[in-house]
């Protein structure tokens, strides 16, 4: 899958939506036909920027019968993962759960459960075999606090978060992860970092990959960015050469600002 190209990009765009802690499930089948709708009408060509939400678990029934119901070509994915399969794990969801519940993606590793939930990365790397069992794409995400930013240490950090949660990985895992580099200082504060934090940053995680693994792996992993994302600053971070797509939070809630991101190609931004 990672390996198309929409002859424009190396790697077809992947603009994720996750909605946190937000929409209830009669909430989210308003907001997703209100998406469908949106890129419909924009005669939106799927195959040059893949779009996909990630509502919260009590959601993801009702998603999945709106998007069979009404063959919509947007995919979708769970905020989390249990590490285990089944078994006395009160209050865990397991990835069989999320693949029976048509998942294609899940979020591993997202700073919020990292902050709050104290999840480190030898749990991600866990996280990310127990996705792989059930046949879910990982989109790993990792990514500084301002204090490690504003040390100058941001590329070591981020880069060590990365190899602790894909230790262990097989070359062609690592070829359809998607990696998402949030800097936490960004995420919902209104502060971006700019484009060229954006692509130094995935440029980083490429050639760490490329070390690891080899170039060609490391050509297919995509890498995106998320923090603040919107309509109007996507068009100048997806002009990274190395930037594959947004993760967005806020904006992802209000269909018509997302389908827009969606649309980036529209406002892409050039020298
Ligand atoms: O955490 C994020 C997406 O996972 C980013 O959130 P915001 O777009 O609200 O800053």
């Amino acid at each position: 899958m990672t390996s198309q190209t929409n002859g424009q990009f190396d790697r077809t765009p992947l603009i994720a939506g996750n909605w946190k802690m937000n929409m209830d499930h009669t909430q989210a089948i308003t907001l997703l036909q209100k998406l469908a709708w949106t890129l419909d009408d924009a005669k939106h060509d799927y195959s040059r920027a893949e779009v996909a939400v990630f509502p919260p678990f009590t959601d993801l029934r009702s998603v999945q019968s709106l998007v069979d119901g009404d063959d919509l070509r947007v995919v979708y994915g769970a905020q989390d993962l249990s590490d285990q399969d089944s078994g006395a794990y009160t209050g865990d969801i397991s990835g069989q759960f999320l693949a029976k519940l048509g998942c294609t993606y899940v979020l591993v590793g997202h700073s919020e459960r990292r902050t709050i939930h104290g999840e480190s990365d030898e749990l991600c790397n866990a996280k990310i075999a127990a996705a792989h069992r059930h046949g879910l794409v990982p989109v790993l995400c990792v990514g500084e606090g301002l204090e490690v930013r504003q040390a100058g240490e941001h590329v070591a950090f981020t880069l060590e978060q990365l190899r602790g949660s894909i230790a262990g990985l097989e070359a062609d895992r690592v070829a359809e992860l998607v990696v998402a580099y949030e800097p936490v200082w960004a995420i919902g504060t209104g502060e971006v970092a700019g484009p060229e934090d954006a692509q130094e940053m995935a440029a980083a995680i490429r050639a760490e990959l490329a070390g690891l693994y080899d170039a060609e792996t490391a050509a297919r992993t995509r890498i995106l960015y998320g923090g603040s994302a919107k309509a109007a600053n996507a068009g100048s971070i997806l002009k990274g050469k190395d930037v594959d797509g947004v993760l967005v939070g806020g904006a992802s809630l209000d269909a018509e600002e997302f389908a827009s991101i969606a649309r980036f190609e529209q406002h892409l931004v050039t020298d």
